[in-house]
């Protein structure tokens, strides 16, 4: 369990983080979303005891991070793919931190291969990793102390779409055994496709937290005519503002009744009506994040 209350940071008298609170339960998997400059890594590097607090409080598990004793058996950390001695060979990196986490280190083949790193990577220094495998290095580092708790800022940045697949599927398998995941990205898509909740954040603030299947339910209701002209003109006599997708249809924020009588009553065929789903959840992080950082993170 992960909890932040109220978390602040100010760099001079800019807020980076702002009063931002969250839990993220056992079991699940938490998608912290945001354009880059957001304030996700602040909030993480806060979490870990790396960054100090302005104001606020994050515990894991009930303990600040930095009172953990021995703080890798119980969360798993990923921050920086590339903060890893260069000089050091992959093995090595995870021998010191076994002897460190007091691990025997018969565990650190089995490390190496949990994340897809073989025997021959692992003897190669981490200079001559690529940042994929950097990434799996680290997400090695991360599960060697068998932790209840993970924490991992972008770490699908530099995977392949195989890696990004592999990368899925262990962390949903860590979450559905138990565990807690805290997985950053400003990759809409990336994040969606794991995790079960989502907390938003623009602008060093929570913009949107919750269910993601709350939040795509409440995302609105995906609408396609024949005549777009006249499905604009519906819209706006029912007194309904919509935000065209990129495919033509405009997602507005009500239910599909509403639509379907303005549309019945004007005598316009409908091509589509249904709830917005991702589509929606899409167009809501572009509205609630808006600037041009975040028309990357919804390819
Ligand atoms: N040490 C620092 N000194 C001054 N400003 C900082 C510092 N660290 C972060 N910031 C600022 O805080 C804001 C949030 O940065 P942060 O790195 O947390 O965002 P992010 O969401 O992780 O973005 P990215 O995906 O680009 O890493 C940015 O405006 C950044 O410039």
């Amino acid at each position: 369990m992960i909890t932040v209350e109220r978390l602040t940071k100010r760099y001079g008298g800019h807020p980076a983080v702002d009063d931002v609170s969250f839990t993220c339960e056992p079991g699940t998997v938490t998608g912290f979303l945001g354009p880059n400059g957001a304030g996700k890594s602040t909030t993480m590097r806060m979490i870990c005891g790396l960054t100090p607090p302005t104001s606020g409080s994050a515990t894991v598990g009930s303990t600040p991070y930095r009172r953990l004793g021995n703080p890798g058996r119980h969360v798993g950390v990923l921050l920086d793919a590339s903060a890893q001695h260069s000089g050091r060979t992959g093995r090595e990196v995870l021998s010191l931190a076994a002897i460190t986490m007091g691990i025997d280190k018969r565990e650190v083949p089995k490390a190496l291969d949990r994340v897809g790193l073989n025997a021959t990577a692992g003897k190669r220094r981490v200079r001559a990793y690529s940042l994929g495998m950097r990434q799996r290095l680290g997400l090695a580092l991360a599960l060697l102390g068998d932790p209840a708790v993970l924490i991992l800022d972008e770490p699908a940045n530099g995977l392949d779409p195989e890696g990004i697949y592999w990368m899925r599927g262990l962390l949903r398998d860590f979450a559905d055994r138990g565990g807690t995941v805290l997985l950053s990205s400003h990759l809409l898509r990336e994040v969606e496709a794991v995790a079960d909740r989502l907390v938003v954040i623009g602008a060093g603030k929570i913009v949107a937290q919750g269910d993601k299947a709350e939040l795509l339910a409440q995302s609105g209701t995906l609408v396609r005519a024949a005549d777009p002209a006249a499905l604009a003109m519906v819209l706006e006599r029912a007194g309904l503002t919509g935000t065209r997708t990129t495919d033509g249809g405009v997602v507005v924020p009500t239910g599909s009744e509403v639509i379907g009588r303005a549309a019945a009553d004007a005598g316009l065929v409908l091509l589509e009506l249904r709830p917005a789903g991702s589509g929606g959840l899409e167009q809501m992080f572009l509205t609630l994040t808006a600037g041009d950082s975040v028309k990357e993170a919804v390819r």
